[in-house]
């Protein structure tokens, strides 16, 4: 039986196929050997990984390069670096002794030893003429053993970020914004919705008079808060807090504030709410916030009607009892809604501090201020939008204590008692006290203020007989 030419011509096809596949792996395998060999031979002499991190990727400032500076700047620097140089970065506090060109510094995690080197390049771009400024081109190459590759990349470089993040937050230089009256006007289009400057303000929380254990429960509030990022995300709450200080004028209301964002070194947002336009201008601003930041709006009892809408449906209850509508009348009422509609409205404002913009921008803390808590509408401060309610009061005997202590720097004296006593009687602001307990004298020592303060105590006292008990000093008169 002899076989068929179709069935020859097939195998002499599957034969090729394979001499061919031979033919194509054998080169492959061959240079793969090689490369493997190669590589071996190179990590066996140099075995090392590095990384580098430029100033700027694709035109744009490398975060990780400032990040990298940062976290560098506080690292003991080695010995054998002999050319450093002091640095001022951006926006931050205290100058930083870093490495200069060429050298190079020896940092240790988890056993892996990493060596940072800083390069700078000067060259001038001649496409920009003669003439053209050299440009600096800056970057820090990161060399390891390349058993610490996971390491590095998985761990170590992140944990590089985290510190030059927290570092750069420790040292930044605070900021106050204010909202811009107009939402047209040049600045505005070129530099967006707020104005800041540098926030500079002395008040601590250790030179704020006030009961000591208030005092206390509002800094672990604070502390919890900016540590509760895990809290808020396991609960599905927007990382935010609000707190509203009321009391009379004068009692500290807007220096806690500054005492706040000095503790936490926020930034301080002071939102103008009759600057703004409506609604949508509130939600724009926001937007334009960063997270760690405080939003203030202070004395919102005069800020803008936010009582609008329930006013208005008392206003209609009235007028359906009036029931003397005409068609004018109501034409004007369907403009005045129209107008109304385009205000900034209290259901606006509840929108931007507790509805789904609220978590535009992580870690915010809102405070209201108010001289009358009771003019304020319960939706706006119930517990949620307005978690704690700070009392600010008039000065009692602790808070004097502090302010004896900040403006006198003395803790006893004879007199403290008779002030004591007279404070339990008598109110009188912080702001008040401590005026009188500006040194106006050196040489009369604290003395001399503390007896203007036991005398404009019991001024006040009398004053307030007088207002509440005429009759009494008539009649004492009279005697
Ligand atoms: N509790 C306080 N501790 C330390 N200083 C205070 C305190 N209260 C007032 N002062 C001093 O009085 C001045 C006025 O205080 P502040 O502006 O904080 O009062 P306020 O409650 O905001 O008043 P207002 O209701 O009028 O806005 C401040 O400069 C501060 O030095
Ligand atoms: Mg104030």
């Amino acid at each position: 039986m002899g076989t068929s030419l179709t069935e020859v011509g097939s195998r002499l096809a599957g034969i090729m196929f394979i001499w061919g596949t031979i033919q194509q792996l054998f080169p492959q395998i061959l240079r793969r050997r090689i490369e493997t060999f190669w590589n071996r031979l190179d990590n066996y002499f140099y075995p090392y990984v590095e990384i580098t991190i430029d100033e700027f990727s694709s035109d744009k400032n490398n975060e990780i390069y400032s990040h990298v500076n940062n976290y560098l700047s506080t690292k003991s620097i080695s010995n054998d670096a002999k050319h450093l140089k002091a640095e001022k970065f951006k926006n931050i506090k205290s100058c930083a002794v870093i490495l200069d060109e060429g050298e190079s510094t020896i940092d240790e995690f988890q056993g892996a030893k990493l060596c940072w080197r800083f390069h700078k390049e000067t060259f001038r771009d001649d496409s920009q003429g003669r003439n053209s400024l050299p440009i600096e081109k800056k970057s820090y190459s990161l060399t390891f053993n390349q058993q610490y590759r996971e390491i590095v990349t998985e761990k170590y470089l992140k944990h590089v970020t985290e510190e030059g993040k927290a570092i750069e937050f420790k040292n930044k230089k605070q900021r106050i914004y204010c909202n811009n009256n107009s939402e047209d006007d040049y600045y505005t289009r070129w530099y967006g919705l707020w104005k800041h400057i540098n926030f500079e303000h002395p008040a601590t929380f250790d030179t704020l008079a006030m009961d000591p254990k208030k005092k206390e429960e509002i800094k672990n509030d604070l502390v919890a808060f900016s540590e509760g990022k895990n809290f808020y995300s396991s609960v599905g709450k927007a990382w935010k807090r609000g707190y509203l200080l009321y009391g009379p004028p004068g009692t500290g209301k807007s220096t806690i504030i500054a005492a706040i964002a000095n503790f936490l070194n926020y930034d301080i947002y002071d939102l103008e709410l009759t600057s703004v336009k409506d609604n949508l201008g509130l939600k724009k601003l926001l937007m334009e916030t960063t997270s760690k930041s405080i939003i203030v709006v202070e004395d919102i009892d005069c800020s803008v009607d936010l009582t609008g809408k329930r006013k208005k449906k008392k206003k209609e209850e009235k007028d359906n009892e009036s029931d003397s509508d005409s068609d004018s009348d109501s034409d004007s009422d369907s403009d005045s809604e129209k107008k109304k509609s385009k205000k900034l409205t209290l259901s606006g404002l509840l929108n931007c501090i507790d509805g789904i913009w609220s978590a535009c921008g992580q870690e915010r803390i809102t405070i209201f201020t108010t001289n009358y808590k009771e003019k304020l509408d319960p939706a706006l401060i119930r517990r949620g939008r307005m978690d704690m309610h700070i009392e600010m009061s008039y000065c009692r005997f602790e808070a004097f204590k502090v302010l004896a202590k900040n403006y006198l720097r003395i803790e006893t004296h004879d007199l403290f008692e008779e002030i004591q006593r007279l404070l339990e009687e008598v109110n009188m602001s912080p702001c008040d006290v401590a005026e009188h307990l500006i040194l106006k004298n050196a040489a009369g020592g604290p003395e001399i203020c503390l007896n203007n303060l036991i005398q404009a105590l019991k001024e006040a006292k009398e004053d307030y007989i007088t207002l509440l008990h005429p009759s009494l000093l008539i009649h004492d008169f009279k005697g």
